[in-house]
């Protein structure tokens, strides 16, 4: 006697999941790297683009210049999985808004993706200085990274922005493609900067496991922030 086969219905397949985690990254640090691996882990993501920023709109000229960042991004991911050094916006003229570079994502991955903006508390705070930033939550969901080394009140045109947006949990995120805004305190909290790690470089004094090794040699050889 054969048994009845099931019947049940087939799961559809699950949209794509990314974030972009964009910064200057002048240079990059373990802080940045630790952070996009457990973004992977704690949002279930397919991948984490860390996206050097060419023209920073908000803060004076980079000491290095948008290739070489790139670069030292590169050194730093190496063959870490899930994470990618995506280079588009040294291929923009201007300043490097993000809305421009999450229309870009959205329009390579599709309207069902899960799309994120990863950032830190220090720059969450600034989010209404930006170019468009209700155009951000149109495309993407905000991830606010807790930073042990910044912790300050929101002000009322950041309030007024986020309003009726929290959600309080990665699925609860994930259930929507864009739109929502989620604060998350990663299992490690890692006090790097790099400002601190330009200062260190240019008093001469150790940046070993601040950084990654491949990028430590790097800016040694060259010398780079020693001035
Ligand atoms: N240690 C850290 N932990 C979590 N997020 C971080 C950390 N450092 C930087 N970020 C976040 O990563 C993004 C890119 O940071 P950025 O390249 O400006 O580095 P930074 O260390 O803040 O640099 P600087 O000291 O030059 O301002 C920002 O959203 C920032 O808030
Ligand atoms: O789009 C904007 O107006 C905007 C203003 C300030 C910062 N950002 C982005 O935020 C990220 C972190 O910036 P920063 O200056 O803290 O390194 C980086 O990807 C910047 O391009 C974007």
């Amino acid at each position: 006697m054969h048994l009845p086969l099931p019947t049940g219905v087939i799961d559809p397949p699950r949209p794509p999941r990314l974030a972009m985690l964009g910064g200057t990254f002048d240079p990059v640090h373990l802080g940045h790297l630790r952070s996009a691996v457990e973004l992977l882990e704690v949002l279930e993501l397919d991948r984490v683009h860390l996206i050097p920023a060419s023209v920073p709109p908000l803060r004076g000229e980079p000491r290095v210049s948008p290739e070489e960042r790139l670069l030292l991004l590169r050194l730093g991911i190496g063959d870490t999985p899930g994470l990618v050094a995506d280079p588009r916006e040294l291929h923009r003229e201007g300043p490097s808004y993000s809305a421009d570079t999450l229309a870009s994502l959205r329009k390579e991955f599709g309207v069902d993706a899960r799309l994120v903006m990863a950032l830190g508390h220090d720059a969450f705070l600034r989010l209404a200085d930006w170019h468009e930033p209700e155009r951000l939550f149109a495309m993407a969901h905000l991830v606010v990274i807790d930073r042990p080394d910044h912790e300050a009140p929101l002000s009322a045109a950041l309030d007024a922005l986020i309003t009726g947006r929290e959600v309080d949990s990665p699925d609860a995120l994930m259930a929507r493609p864009a739109g929502g805004l989620l604060r998350l305190a990663l299992p490690t909290r890692m006090a790097i900067s790099a400002t601190e790690v330009r200062r260190r470089l240019a008093e001469g004094n150790s940046v070993r496991y601040l950084l990654p090794e491949a990028v430590e040699h790097h800016l040694l050889a060259h010398g780079l922030y020693r001035y």
